[in-house]
């Protein structure tokens, strides 16, 4: 079979689209997971950290399931969101959207560029839950904030919360940023483990000024990523608990691949928390696949179209980015 694939990326995160909107697919469950084991290898012929499939939806204006590089579905994902966001306004002809997701209908909107030139969503991240059992994480207690987990560090303290995919939050200085600290422990959640039985997306955020922070993600089913949507948005909220940060207010959330906003709507007793995710969703370029869905490894690429003109811009926001990087960290 043929299957068309957008390669896209928010904030580096990169993902293969794959529109299931106005095309008849058919994909067993079995599909999808070969689909993204096979297509996201980075060694192969495309690569990238998930596969997002934009589906029809009874309910909202379109579905989006995501599927990370080693076949495992998310309930969530923020930076991949913003390409959907893009992808289904651009086919809709509309420029704010209701989007179904595993665990919750999110609205979606285009907004103000971030930087000249970089197609820009706003997207909606929630629900937004404390509760160990939503992760799940196995401890003798209801929440886990600010507070250390002895099973993973003597020293560092954390967070664990879903919005709704699972996320444990630290902030650390620049030499626990610079040491392995995060890749062993991560290694370690994201292997069979009594703790975090279905592993963990873990940050590490640093703190740059009031109103900016830095995050590194390591993602569950992927591993270190250039930026995770959803973990950008769990760590603001974090430095908003911690303080560093005003909820309402608009924080820059720098990252490996660039730069997002992030704004928590976040009050303790309110009905609603949930955080705006605002970011790129950048088109690098359309390509068709020939395949046999039960011999996913050996596709071939048909044609590519490519999206210079926005990938150029997105490298110049980056490099901009790079730049105050050097200075703050
Ligand atoms: N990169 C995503 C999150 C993708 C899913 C994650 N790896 C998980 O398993 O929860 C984002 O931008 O949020």
């Amino acid at each position: 079979m043929i299957i068309d694939i957008l390669k896209c990326h928010g904030s580096g995160n990169d993902f293969l689209l794959i529109d299931e909107l106005t095309k008849n697919y058919r994909f067993t469950e079995a599909d999808r997971k070969r689909l993204a084991q096979a297509l996201c290898k980075r060694e192969g012929l495309l690569g990238a950290d998930g596969i997002l499939f934009v589906l029809r939806s009874e309910k909202a204006d379109a579905r989006m399931r995501v599927f990370n590089a080693d076949g495992s579905e998310a309930s969530m994902c923020g930076n991949g969101l913003r390409c959907v966001a893009r992808f289904v306004c651009e086919k809709l002809g509309k420029e704010q959207l209701l989007i179904e997701t595993m665990k919750a209908d999110l609205a979606v909107e285009k907004t103000a560029d971030l930087y000249q030139g970089i197609p820009t969503f706003k997207v909606e991240i929630s629900p937004v839950l404390f509760n160990v059992e939503s992760l799940p994480l196995s401890i003798n207690q209801k929440t886990l904030i600010n507070e250390p987990l002895v099973q993973l560090s003597e020293t560092l303290k954390f967070t664990a919360l879903a919005v709704p995919n699972p996320h444990l939050v630290s902030i650390v200085e620049q030499d626990v940023l610079d040491s392995d600290v995060q890749e062993k422990l991560s290694q370690f959640v994201n292997s069979p483990n009594e703790l975090f039985p279905d592993g963990v997306n873990v940050s590490f955020v640093k703190r740059l000024e009031t109103g900016a922070i830095f995050v590194r993600t390591y993602e569950r089913g992927v591993g270190f990523t250039n930026a995770c949507g959803t973990a950008m948005s769990a760590a603001s909220l974090v430095t908003c608990l911690n303080g560093f940060n005003e909820t309402e207010r608009e924080i820059s959330v720098y990252n490996n691949g660039g730069q997002v906003k992030c704004v928590v709507h976040f009050h303790e007793n309110s009905k609603k928390n949930w955080i705006d995710l605002i970011g790129n969703g950048t088109y690098e370029y359309k390509a068709s696949i020939v395949l046999e869905l039960n011999k996913c490894e050996e596709f071939k690429l048909l044609h590519e179209v490519r999206y210079d003109k926005e990938t150029a811009l997105y490298t110049a926001f980056q490099s901009e980015v790079k730049t105050y990087l050097q200075t703050v960290l």
